[in-house]
């Protein structure tokens, strides 16, 4: 009998990865998703070594001395850093806790629209770097489609807008390709950035970064909401130099966050305009609505506010943080019935 037979080849593991700005969720082949971890590392700034990646470097972020820098790696949705990103890819395969003995064979990452060949290049590096012998890439709405439950090669048009930290992916997929689609490098992050400014140049006043992921989720809303409601927030005054509390209302956090919620509802309608000369897939994505994904597809009021201008059903997806992720996963369960939709 050969080594290889001996030793069943076949019994390296496929995995699937979606590196996110603000997640990184891995899937094993068989088993599930395993890691659902922020994407970010922390480590020592005059050796570079890596002290913490995931949730505990997230812990770390904002509270560290001097010494200690946390880095996210991933900047809209493709490789920022490229040593971080081994070194968070490296740490969170770690955290999968299966061993991988006869090494990686197939790892499907998904990767927004629009990425450059050099990002391509730069994923699939880092990918052979942790030991996966084949690499293949999936545009992020394909993935997202698939794992919201929409078949990407039916003959009708089905259109998907994820959300995610760094980029708005917007799609119509018929026949398993993209008819129309495009990366905004408006999301998640945006919302949280146009939060901060607000607190600093209003109100003087430094907000930490997880303080204002908690106004997001507690009191940002993409449409006026009828009971406005108010929360104690905790930061520094510049002007005073000590830390204060003060009150801010959900009417202002959505005033505040109107335009990067603009701009994404620019770019849908932007998308379906251009259906024009193609009035079928329009009429497909009227009776069909349009289907949401990401973590940002979970801010309050968004669909209503896509409904609103768009006059097309809105769907969130059952598990938007996920969708991408179950998408990859499925593409690995089922590898030959999807490789036509593979980027490369
Ligand atoms: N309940 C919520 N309301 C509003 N935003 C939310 C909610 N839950 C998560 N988010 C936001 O979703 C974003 C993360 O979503 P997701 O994990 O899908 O992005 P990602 O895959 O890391 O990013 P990208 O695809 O752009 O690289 C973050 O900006 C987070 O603040």
């Amino acid at each position: 009998m050969r080594l290889s037979s001996f030793f069943n080849m076949d019994s390296r593991i496929d995995i699937g990865i979606d590196l996110g700005t603000a997640n990184t969720l891995i899937y094993l082949r068989g088993k599930g998703v395993v890691v659902n971890e922020p994407s970010i590392v922390a480590r020592e700034r005059s050796t570079g070594k890596i002290l913490a990646v995931g949730h505990e470097a997230l812990t770390m972020h904002e509270r560290i001395h001097p010494g200690i820098v946390t880095v996210r790696p991933v900047s809209s949705g493709v490789i920022g850093d490229y040593e971080a990103t081994l070194m968070l890819m490296k740490g969170l395969l770690n955290k999968a806790q299966t061993r991988f003995l006869f090494g990686i064979k197939r790892m499907v990452i998904s990767v927004p629209l629009g990425t450059t060949e050099v990002e391509l290049r730069a994923v699939q590096d880092a990918a052979r770097h942790v030991g996966a012998k084949y690499v293949h890439l999936i545009y992020e709405p394909l993935a997202a489609a698939i794992g919201i439950g929409l078949d990407p090669f039916a003959p009708i048009g089905n259109m998907i807008v994820n959300i995610g930290g760094g980029t708005t992916e917007v799609a119509v997929v018929s026949y398993g390709g993209i008819a129309s689609g495009e990366s905004l490098r408006v999301a998640g992050s945006d919302i949280n950035r146009s939060i901060s400014r607000y607190f600093r140049e209003q109100h003087n006043f430094a907000v930490s970064d997880y303080a204002v992921e908690n106004i997001k989720l507690q009191m940002a809303s993409a449409t006026c909401q009828d009971n406005i409601t108010t929360m104690n927030v905790r930061g520094m005054s510049y002007e005073s130099g000590l830390p204060e509390s003060m009150a801010v209302d959900s009417e202002t956090i959505s005033k505040v966050i109107a335009y990067p919620i603009t701009q994404m509802v620019t770019s849908i309608k932007k998308h379906i305009e251009a259906l024009v000369s193609k009035p079928e897939l329009a009429i497909d994505i009227l009776d069909h609505g349009i289907a949401l994904s990401g973590g940002g597809a979970l801010l309050k009021g968004l669909d209503e506010k896509i409904y609103e201008e768009t006059k097309l059903p809105v769907v969130i997806g059952q598990d938007p943080l996920k969708e991408v992720i179950k998408g990859v996963g499925m593409i690995l369960e089922d590898f030959s019935a999807y490789k036509p939709l593979l980027a490369s």
